[in-house]
């Protein structure tokens, strides 16, 4: 194999020691990853590559294998908004590549910074535009409007060429998610009833238990249709509502993801906006703030194929449990609505979080010499049959960079609908609701709309 170098920039932030370096660790003890890697981690703070393993350690909050890092990982200290520090950096890596090496850029840090880090990496010759041994990445989220992230992307393109770039929803590495594709297309009974004459609603829920932890600062300017909604949220969406793609290469998919977004529109009298209490006395936020955390929308899919569909999309911090899961629920039969039974609606469950698997929703016969009708459940539980450790989403996106392979990043123009869609729903946000726990606004989405969020 090639040898490898990713250079980190942010690599004292809370993405490196939770999932960057983990995820690194672990493709390198399964030799997913070339024996010569190097990674270089950039920061301002005073660390030697000691220091900083330890300190990565601590903020990581799991068994980071330090002895793996040291063979693997320099800390060079610099700061990143700075050109006229890069020497060192330039000097280390001319040090250590030869012709074959493929080079990792990895931008983790806050969009803000995107174009003077792009621009010092452009300028600093570190990346040569077209080459494909090296490519850049760009977290999420991208921008923190449309406006932003045109100028962003429009300043991307004057340094790389596309194919170097890979813009990052680390939903799109979930087990479950790859998985949409495959329980759709590939599964006859799913894909010829995949439209409005037999889906009655989609929803989209992404629930957590924690609140804003130490990312205030980013997360009061975001509020959680920003952070959630227009990434995470609407990938699940288009890979659920999308048409038939021509091929599964990446371009033809993301052309069909492409046209979910272009098509979409919200009901702007059936939206819920909430803050947890306790959010104001967080660190960092200011005591006015009416920043969401909480935020539940109607949508529609505007396609032949989904018109008339509501996809319901909900988010929130401090909510009831950490659950991630798409839920379709069915239309009922003619029968169905005949006889006096009490039939539950079949309903697929995509569940993402905390266990990856998908669940039917049929009724039966109850067993036995009684006619009773009972609602069962018939599950495939991923995490549970997978033989081996299931591959944390850094883990399949880091090898997928690795290996040039784009399917799972977004491109731009996902990005840019996604945005304009975005901007229309913040025009009509209102002020959030304060909320306790999960149970109150559940109730408010019931009594707007009738529909149970589960
Ligand atoms: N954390 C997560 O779970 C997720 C994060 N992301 C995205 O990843 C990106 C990084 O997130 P996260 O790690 O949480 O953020 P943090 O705030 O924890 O880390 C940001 C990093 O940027 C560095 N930095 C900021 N300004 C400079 C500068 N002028 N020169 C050098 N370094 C600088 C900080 O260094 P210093 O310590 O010196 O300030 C720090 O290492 C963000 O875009 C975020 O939205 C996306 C999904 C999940
Ligand atoms: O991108 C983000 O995602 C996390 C939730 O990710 P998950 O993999 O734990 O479901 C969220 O907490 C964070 O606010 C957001 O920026």
């Amino acid at each position: 194999m090639k040898k490898l170098i990713i250079t980190i920039f942010g690599s004292t932030g809370d993405l490196t020691s939770r999932k960057l370096l983990p995820a690194l660790s672990k493709l390198f003890v399964e030799k997913q990853i070339p024996e010569e890697t190097l990674i270089i981690a950039l920061g301002r703070k005073e660390y030697d590559t000691d220091s900083y393993l330890k300190q990565m350690k601590h903020n990581s909050a799991s068994d980071l294998d330090s002895d793996i890092l040291k063979k693997l990982v320099k800390y060079l200290k610099l700061d990143i908004t700075d050109l006229k520090q890069y020497k060192p950096l330039v000097d280390l890596i001319q040090e250590h590549k030869d012709s074959k090496t493929r080079e990792l850029y990895y931008l983790a840090i806050g969009p803000e910074l995107f174009p003077i880090v792009s621009t010092n990496i452009n300028a600093s010759s570190l990346v040569e535009m077209g080459n494909k041994n090296q490519s850049i990445i760009f977290e999420k989220p991208f921008g923190h409007d449309l406006k932003s992230a045109k100028e962003i992307n429009e300043m991307l393109w004057s340094c790389f060429d596309e194919k170097q770039i890979y813009r990052i929803d680390h939903y799109l590495g979930k087990e479950m998610i790859q998985n949409i594709m495959m329980v759709r297309f590939a599964n006859r009974i799913f894909e010829d009833i995949w439209h409005n004459r037999t889906i009655k609603n989609v929803k989209i829920i992404a629930k957590e238990t924690d609140g804003v932890l130490g990312r205030a600062g980013y997360y009061d300017t975001s509020g959680a249709l920003k952070d959630m909604v227009q990434s995470h949220l609407l990938q699940m969406l288009s890979l659920i509502a999308m048409d038939v793609p021509l091929s599964y290469f990446s371009e033809d998919v993301k052309n069909e993801k492409v046209q979910v977004l272009k098509h979409l529109s919200f009901d702007k009298d059936l939206m819920l906006c909430g803050q947890y209490d306790g959010y104001l006395e967080e660190d960092n936020i200011p005591n006015d703030s009416k920043t969401e955390t909480f935020v539940f929308l109607k949508t529609f899919v505007n396609t032949p194929r989904f018109k008339g569909v509501p996809f319901y999309l909900m988010t929130g911090k401090k909510l009831d449990q950490k659950e991630s899961v798409i839920i379709i629920e069915f239309e009922e039969t003619n029968e169905q609505r005949k006889w006096d039974l009490p039939l539950s609606t079949n309903k697929l469950y995509i569940k993402i979080a905390p266990l990856d698997g998908v669940g039917l929703i049929l009724n039966s016969k109850v067993p036995g010499l009684r006619d009773d009708v009972e609602t069962v459940e018939l599950e495939y539980c991923i995490a549970c049959n997978a033989v081996g450790n299931m591959s944390e989403a850094y883990e399949k996106l880091l090898l997928d960079i690795h290996n040039h392979h784009k399917t799972l990043f977004t491109r731009w123009d996902e990005i840019e609908y996604a945005w304009h869609f975005i901007e229309q729903v913040d025009k009509d946000k209102k002020d959030p609701i304060k909320y306790k726990n999960f149970e109150a606004l559940e109730e408010e989405i019931l009594n707007m709309t009738g529909e149970k969020m589960k």
